[in-house]
């Protein structure tokens, strides 16, 4: 097997080259390249592990060949298109927590540096100015501090400043009243939130709810005197509406980390007496770095050598312990998928997977993935299981998933069942035995009709009347266009109704043989399979 070949294209720390090394993938560590030269070489790549330089664009991506993850070493995924990318089949993942605890210290030291003017002191008293009456702070403790945003980084900023006794309140559409208790901070609306805090803190993901959140309308209804820090992302203030009210003084003091555009190299507010701010720095302490750059390397290794999944934002996750017994359902259902697609006619507008049995013990997501991977098939060759999932929804198909628990005939099952123009069409199929890899993946069911077959390679599928004779035609047809037959498998409604018959044979079958079985006597229907 060709091992993976993974592209780093952003600084990252050395821990990262290593293991991905070690867990067997080829890595190349190429910085600072511009998107000219990135999109000449990236379609050489199976992995891209980013920072926040890297720009991962549509041009990038329709380029990117072989690409199969991309591994963004820290939290912010806005420099990746992440709809494209899905639409590529191509898995993003995050580390969410490896960075969390550095931005949270780094906004506290935003915020502390605010509180006590430090950086412009320092400045300063290096000049030999001794600016000491020049410099008068404020107390942090008694405090309001605002958060917008309290998911992982938000949470850690609370807790710090509980530990230097100021008030905590929040605004997060989606934080519970259970988590607001137990993180101790107070829940209310924005507005609520601008009119009471003395500081305000961001900690939201950049998105269309939250772009200019902190807009010129909400800064104004700030109380006087607020010092705000942002160290989540550029985008979510309205940066010269931030200048005007320092510049009026109503806002005492901004401290940003992160800007609308970067690298920030000019700014309304560059040079302003009470304003500070940091290049992106959030995230670079040695400690984050590591945490990051070991995490991206060992998910996407993960993912490029064992197909485990974790912390991706375009595939439910399926971690170490999950993985080896999913891998042999995921085969099951994405070949239960392909018959289903290439069997069943016209639009399928509904489609349910039902796990029975020990299946129903498992992780649905993946399995229901692969289903959608082997059906969607049918409509383009370059689906998979990241990318299957989307396409069904831009086709309308409404997807469900039913669990059953209870064992029916077989110990383990699971159920593919479309809504075509004739009705429900439904097939089943099992794992027998040591399930490695698929091996025992089995149909058991038909359409209706009980069989026992494995769906490999190239297949013969046949409706007809079940009636003396018609094996051997079939047999003779196939001997006299020379195609071998790996295996024969005979299902049937009742003695002398509908059969069917599934043949696995060597070469594939051609439309010329396949007119020639429609007009073997008995035959109802002839479709050539490929798995
Ligand atoms: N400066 C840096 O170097 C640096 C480092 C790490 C993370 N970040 C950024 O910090 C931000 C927060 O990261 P996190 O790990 O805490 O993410 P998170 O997903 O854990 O938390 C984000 C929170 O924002 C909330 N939210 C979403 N929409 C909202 C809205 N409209 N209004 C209010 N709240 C909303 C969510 O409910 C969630 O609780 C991200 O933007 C991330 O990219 C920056
Ligand atoms: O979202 C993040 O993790 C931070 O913005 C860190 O970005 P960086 O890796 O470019 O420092």
């Amino acid at each position: 097997m060709t091992k993976p070949k993974v592209l780093i294209s952003d600084k990252m720390d050395p821990n990262a080259a290593r293991i991905f090394e070690e867990r067997g993938c080829d890595v190349d560590v190429i910085t600072g390249e511009t998107a000219e030269e990135l999109l000449v070489r990236i379609g050489e790549y199976d992995g891209l592990a980013i920072r926040s330089s890297t720009k991962v664009t549509p041009e990038i991506l329709d380029a990117a060949t072989r690409l199969k993850v991309i591994g963004r070493a820290g939290i912010g995924v806005d420099n990746v298109d992440i709809p494209y990318a899905s639409g590529k089949g191509v898995v993003v993942m995050n580390t969410p927590f490896g960075n969390s605890i550095t931005t949270a210290e780094h906004a506290i030291a935003m915020m502390m540096a605010l509180a006590r003017q430090i950086p412009q002191a320092n400045a300063g008293t290096q000049a030999g100015e001794w600016p000491k009456s020049s410099f008068m702070g404020v107390e942090v403790t008694g405090k309001t501090l605002g958060l917008i945003g309290a998911g992982n980084i938000g949470s850690i900023v609370a807790a710090r400043a509980q530990g230097l006794k100021m008030k905590v309140i929040a605004f997060d559409p989606f934080l519970t009243p259970e988590r607001a208790i137990e993180i101790g901070v107070e829940k209310v609306d924005l507005d609520g939130l601008l009119e009471r805090a003395d500081f305000i803190t961001l900690h939201t993901p950049l998105t269309d709810e939250t772009r200019n959140i902190l807009s010129r309308e909400s800064l104004g209804k700030t109380k006087a005197g607020v010092r705000i820090v942002n160290c989540a992302r550029g985008g979510l203030i309205d940066e010269a509406a931030l200048a005007d009210l320092l510049e009026s003084g109503h806002v005492a003091g901004a401290a940003l980390d992160v800007f609308q555009t970067e690298p920030a190299k000019e700014s309304p507010l560059f040079g302003m007496p009470n304003f500070i701010c940091t290049p992106h720095l959030g995230a670079s302490t040695t400690e984050a770095q590591v945490n990051v750059a070991l995490q991206v390397a060992e998910q996407m290794a993960d993912y490029l050598v064992n197909g485990g999944v974790t912390n991706a934002l375009n595939m439910p996750s399926l971690s170490a312990e999950e993985a080896p017994k999913l891998k042999p359902y995921m085969a099951l259902a994405e070949r239960l998928g392909s018959l289903v697609g290439q069997l069943a006619h016209g639009n399928l507008p509904k489609i349910s997977v039902e796990l029975e049995g020990d299946a129903a013990e498992l992780n649905p997501k993946p399995i229901t993935g692969a289903v959608l991977a082997g059906l969607m098939r049918r409509y383009s060759d370059t689906v998979n299981m990241v990318n299957a999932p989307y396409l069904a929804k831009e086709r309308g198909i409404e997807v469900r998933e039913i669990r059953n628990t209870r064992e029916g005939i077989y110990q383990t099952l699971v159920r593919v069942t479309v809504a075509t123009d004739a009705g429900d069409r439904s097939v089943a199929g099992t794992l027998f035995g040591n399930a490695k890899d698929g091996g025992g993946a089995r149909l058991t069911e038909i359409f209706g009709i009980g069989i026992e077959a494995e769906l490999d390679g190239d297949m013969l599928y046949i409706v007809n009347d079940d009636a003396p004779g018609f094996i051997g035609r079939i047999g003779t047809l196939m001997g006299e266009n020379g195609i071998n037959i790996g295996t024969f498998n005979l299902g049937r409604r009742q003695a002398g109704g509908e059969a069917v018959l599934l043949l696995s044979v060597d070469q594939p079958i051609s439309q010329e043989v396949a007119e020639r079985a429609e007009k073997v006597e008995g035959v109802r229907f002839v479709k050539p399979l490929a798995f």
